[in-house]
């Protein structure tokens, strides 16, 4: 299974196409210092996530320059996971992370493994990014699939795939990767800012018929096995 998350939303419209597409995250962009169609004022983004549904985990993706600053935005926006742009130290996540109530999501340069080695273990999850210069996502670039497929092997946290996915490109990220999650933001607009509603849902289909084909795949390669999973409503009540 691999979770999807559809990022830069910026109006009611499109969340609920996220919604409906029966993606299983939301990302909002504010308070980031580059001039990006998908960012919105920290109040707009506190709006969108008080109106996002039960179990759609809402996130707010920020560029802050301290760790007071990262708790103030979480603070504002009351998001479920605080997706976090910036070179921050293990101990500064550490320290954003017990003060907050939302999960943290660090954001590493997949030209840069290392650093996802270093700061997985004081967050909650690891997404490996295209990133630009100045740290900001949203560059519509893929980078080396079997390089982040390397990473997301050998790390404990939960890694996610971002930059340049989009309907096309996504089931063969999935399969080469195999991340926890897929995340994709300019891959899925039909303008700056505005999301394209049939791309959002060819995305997490085509996103969830990947990890489908490769739960089968890993199934078979052990033996047609059966699991937990696998057991019929009479064997669970029983
Ligand atoms: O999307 C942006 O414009 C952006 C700007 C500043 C910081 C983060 C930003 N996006 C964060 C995301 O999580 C994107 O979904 C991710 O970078 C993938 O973007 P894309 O390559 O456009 O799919």
């Amino acid at each position: 299974m691999v979770r999807t998350k559809i990022c830069g939303v910026t109006n009611e419209a499109d969340l609920r196409a996220v919604e409906g597409a029966g993606a299983d995250a939301v990302g909002v962009i504010a308070d980031v210092p580059v001039e990006t169609p998908r960012e919105v004022a920290v109040e707009d983004a506190a709006r969108l996530v008080a109106a996002a549904p039960p179990f759609l985990t809402t996130t707010l993706v920020t560029m802050p320059d301290t760790p007071a600053e990262a708790v103030d935005a979480a603070d504002r926006v009351g998001s479920d996971v605080l997706q976090l742009h910036g070179d921050f130290a293990p101990g500064a996540f550490r320290e954003i992370r017990d003060s907050v109530g939302a999960k943290i999501v660090a954001v590493v340069d997949a030209e840069d493994p290392e650093r996802a080695r270093d700061v997985a273990p004081a967050v909650d999850a690891v997404l490996v990014d295209s990133i630009d210069g100045s740290g900001a996502g949203g560059t519509g670039e893929t980078h080396d699939w079997a390089a982040t497929a390397e990473v997301t092997a050998t790390l404990d946290a939960p890694v996610i795939l971002a930059g340049g996915l989009g309907p096309e490109n996504v089931a063969e990220a999935v399969e080469t990767v195999r991340p926890f999650a897929v995340d994709v933001a300019s891959g899925v607009e039909a303008r700056g800012g505005q999301k394209d509603h049939d791309a959002v849902r060819a995305f997490v289909a085509n996103a969830a018929a990947a990890g489908e084909r490769i739960a089968g795949d890993d199934a078979e390669a052990s033996g047609g096995s059966r699991t937990d999973d696998d057991r019929t409503v009479e064997e669970v009540s029983s």
